[in-house]
């Protein structure tokens, strides 16, 4: 597919001398939704500045649309959309207008009908008069998102869309997003919800220390690096691993009633591993009374990227 942005070798020295990126290589395909994962510090919301034009970066190339950014900052910063953090300005301002003028920031004339549409399709239309300082947070979230909608970006950052926004609305914002990808925007979100990157993204990137460590499909990273763990609790008290288990990781714990494993792929081997360690265990005559088992998640997979207990992959 077609790449939207093209970030290459990025780096960013702060004036203090922290280096918040460490050469950064990326690239977004045109019509995906892209979560960057990574924990605080990172450099998340450095890399979204640096391409939104907020961040000078110290070295490195951006092309956004096929252009450099850095050459032609004016009028690609247009077709961009970003939803910041934290609200900034326009605190007095009434809903309707604050968004309305989003628009004639960029240069575009005004289209009543567009942000009658984007407000109401945001659930707030009823609250089109009220100053913006009135609304709720999470009111006040989905008025950043309707203000960056509102100049009709190509390419739209959500930094955090959805931080202290509740379960129920952060469903319908979910939904909005995946929206406007259905209508050709480009998403890349940052998230601390791992549940929001699994629920929307199609590709994932982990960023650790300024520094991406893997970039692949969401589904192929679950499949790749999820595991299975499972917990068989016996009647007995075991004192080794039965010989007939010995091809299996498992380890036995302390009380020696608890079987262990951790093992398979996200493709479904640690399930058939399981079902054959529990068949084995019945033809050896030992008797188990309880099965706990998980698939790890992306987030499990996200804490073991992020604390360096698998290896990553590059861009
Ligand atoms: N203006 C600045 N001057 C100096 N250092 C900065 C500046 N802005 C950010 N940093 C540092 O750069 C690093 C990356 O910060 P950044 O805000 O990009 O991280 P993040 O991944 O977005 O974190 P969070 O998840 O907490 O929002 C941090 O160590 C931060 O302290």
């Amino acid at each position: 597919m077609q790449p939207i942005l093209e970030i290459r070798g990025l780096t960013k020295t702060y004036k203090g001398g922290f280096t918040a990126l460490k050469g950064v290589d990326l690239t977004i395909r045109k019509g995906e939704i892209f979560a960057l994962l990574g924990p605080n510090g990172a450099g998340k919301t450095t890399l979204i500045g640096a391409v939104c034009g907020l961040v000078r970066p110290s070295g490195g190339t951006i092309r956004v649309f096929g252009e450099d950014m850095q050459a032609n900052w004016r009028s690609l910063r247009a077709r961009i959309g970003l939803v910041p953090q934290e609200l900034a300005t326009d605190m007095f301002e009434p809903v309707l207008r604050a968004v309305s003028h989003s628009r004639g920031l960029f240069g575009l004339r005004p289209d009543p009908g567009r942000i009658e549409g984007i407000l109401k399709s945001l659930s707030l239309w009823e609250k089109r008069d009220e100053q913006i300082r009135a609304l709720s947070g999470g009111m006040k979230r989905r008025v950043l998102i309707a203000k960056a909608m509102a100049h009709e970006p190509q390419l739209l950052f959500l930094d955090e869309p959805t931080a202290g926004v509740d379960v129920e609305l952060r469903r319908d914002m979910w939904k909005q997003i995946a929206d406007m990808r259905d209508r050709g925007t480009t998403v890349i979100l940052t998230t601390h919800y791992i549940e929001e990157a699994e629920e929307m993204a199609d590709r994932v990137g982990i960023i650790r220390q300024g520094e991406i460590v893997m970039v692949d499909e969401k589904e192929a990273m679950m499949r790749r690096l999820g595991r299975t763990e499972a917990h068989i609790t016996l009647r007995e008290p075991l004192l080794v691993v039965p010989e007939s288990l010995s091809r299996f990781p498992l380890t036995l714990g302390s009380e020696r009633t608890v079987l262990t494993y951790r093992g398979g792929d996200g493709s479904g081997q640690g399930k058939a591993d399981v079902a054959e360690i529990t068949k084995a265990l019945t033809l050896a005559g030992i008797d188990y009374i309880a099965i706990d088992q998980h698939e790890s998640s992306l987030e499990d997979i996200f804490v073991d990227l992020v604390e360096g207990r698998v290896a990553g992959a590059g861009a």
